[in-house]
């Protein structure tokens, strides 16, 4: 089986991509995959990591509003598809597989122009609107969130609910490993800090009155990841601070973790934003979770799916106007000083998890290829 697989910008539409890859590759048995990002979007940095043959096509994203800036883009829009579908013609797939980000846009209209097999994923409650505008053309829409279906306007039939896929590493992970792996400290409870795929500045900001009150904490450890722009600057003024993050010490900070299942696999508790990939691989393990959603996410979108786990009782949601240090170590110590409040947030929030979900997709890709047979 052939299929080309695009999805760019950030981990939340990379990972999904390629963990259905991956997946589609394991279930069809012979199966080559092209990747199909932009040269600037994460996934350069990720998907040749990951050993897939990566090709590229220039794309710009649309303002929401009527712009002459727009109108160069629509130019440049076609310019995306023609070189898009020329890739498609010479690869010549089963199937195309979207994940999401400006990308996807002209290859999935390439390829269902085309002619060929379609499938978009959809990880939010409120979908993007690459995917809102594609949904007219593809033939399959797999989504995170039942919710989504409400915001499509094409036949139901299309649409399959399948939750967001997550690499296997997830589940596979043992606390063990990454114990070993991240230096941490076996008998600690670890507080797993991230602010999404790139890192968030509130997160970050409120963090360093959260290092000052739990630092030496002989029960707790805190794993930051602050995303690569502002590590620097934060060991900076941490020095600076006084605050002790030597090796051995209770509080680590890294950039970014490439091997992100171990993390999670050690984690008591996160604190995280609340995008749609972290969520689904947070309810997999039902870890319970403190969530600051990103303000400025498409129509909010990120709230929505904050809102949707905090609902089932599997998270305690913060809006981001409203974080301070005080009130982040507050959520902190009602969940590490009550291990019965703890744990039933775990249980509700693995309640939630769908780690089949890559599976389903991969399927989907399968019996699309089939029904052509
Ligand atoms: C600002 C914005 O619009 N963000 C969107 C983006 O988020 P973003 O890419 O931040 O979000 P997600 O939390 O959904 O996914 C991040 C992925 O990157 C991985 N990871 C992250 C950090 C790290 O150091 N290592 C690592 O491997 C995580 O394990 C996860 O697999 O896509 C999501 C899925 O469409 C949306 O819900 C988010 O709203």
């Amino acid at each position: 089986m052939r299929v080309i697989i695009s999805g760019g910008g950030t981990g939340g539409h990379i990972y999904p991509a390629i963990t259905i890859a991956n997946e589609v590759a394991k279930l069809a048995g012979n199966c080559e995959i092209l990747f199909v990002g932009t040269k600037h979007g994460l996934e350069a940095d990720i998907v040749p990591k990951e050993g897939f043959p990566f090709a590229t096509i220039e794309v710009r994203g649309l303002e929401r509003r009527l712009s002459w800036k727009n109108v160069r883009t629509l130019f440049a829009t076609i310019g995306s598809v023609w070189h898009a579908a020329q890739i498609i013609k010479k690869f010549k797939p089963d199937v195309v597989i979207g994940t999401g980000g400006y990308v996807c846009g002209p290859v999935l209209l390439a390829a269902s122009l085309l002619k060929i097999p379609t499938i978009i994923q959809e990880q939010n409650v409120i979908p993007g609107v690459t995917n809102k505008i594609l949904s007219r053309f593809v033939d399959k829409i797999a989504l995170g969130y039942q919710e989504a279906a409400d915001y499509f306007s094409c036949r139901s039939e299309k649409i399959t609910i399948t939750g967001n896929p997550i690499r296997p590493e997830v589940m596979s992970a043992s606390r063990e490993s990454g114990v070993a792996e991240l230096s941490l400290d076996p008998d600690k409870l670890t507080v797993l800090v991230v602010g999404g795929s790139r890192g968030a500045r509130s997160i970050n900001n409120a963090m360093f009155g959260v290092y000052r009150y739990f630092s030496n904490n002989q029960r707790i450890q805190i794993l930051h990841v602050t995303g690569q722009s502002e590590y620097n600057s934060i060991v900076d003024n941490i020095k600076q601070s006084g605050i002790e993050i030597s090796s051995g010490g209770n509080i680590i900070i890294k950039p970014y973790l490439y091997n992100m299942p171990v993390a999670l696999a050690s984690a008591d508790v996160a604190v995280f934003r609340a995008g749609a990939v972290g969520l689904a691989e947070l309810t997999a393990r039902g870890i319970p979770a403190i969530l600051i959603p990103y303000p400025y996410a498409a129509e909010n979108h990120q709230e929505f799916n904050a809102r949707a786990l905090e609902k089932q009782g599997a998270a305690i949601v913060i809006a981001d106007k409203e974080l301070t240090d005080a009130k982040l170590i507050e959520a902190l110590e009602i969940l590490l000083d009550h291990p019965e409040v703890l744990s039933n947030m775990a249980k509700k929030s693995k309640e939630l998890g769908r780690p089949q979900a890559a599976q389903a997709i991969a399927r989907l890709a399968i019996s699309l290829k089939e029904t052509l047979i």
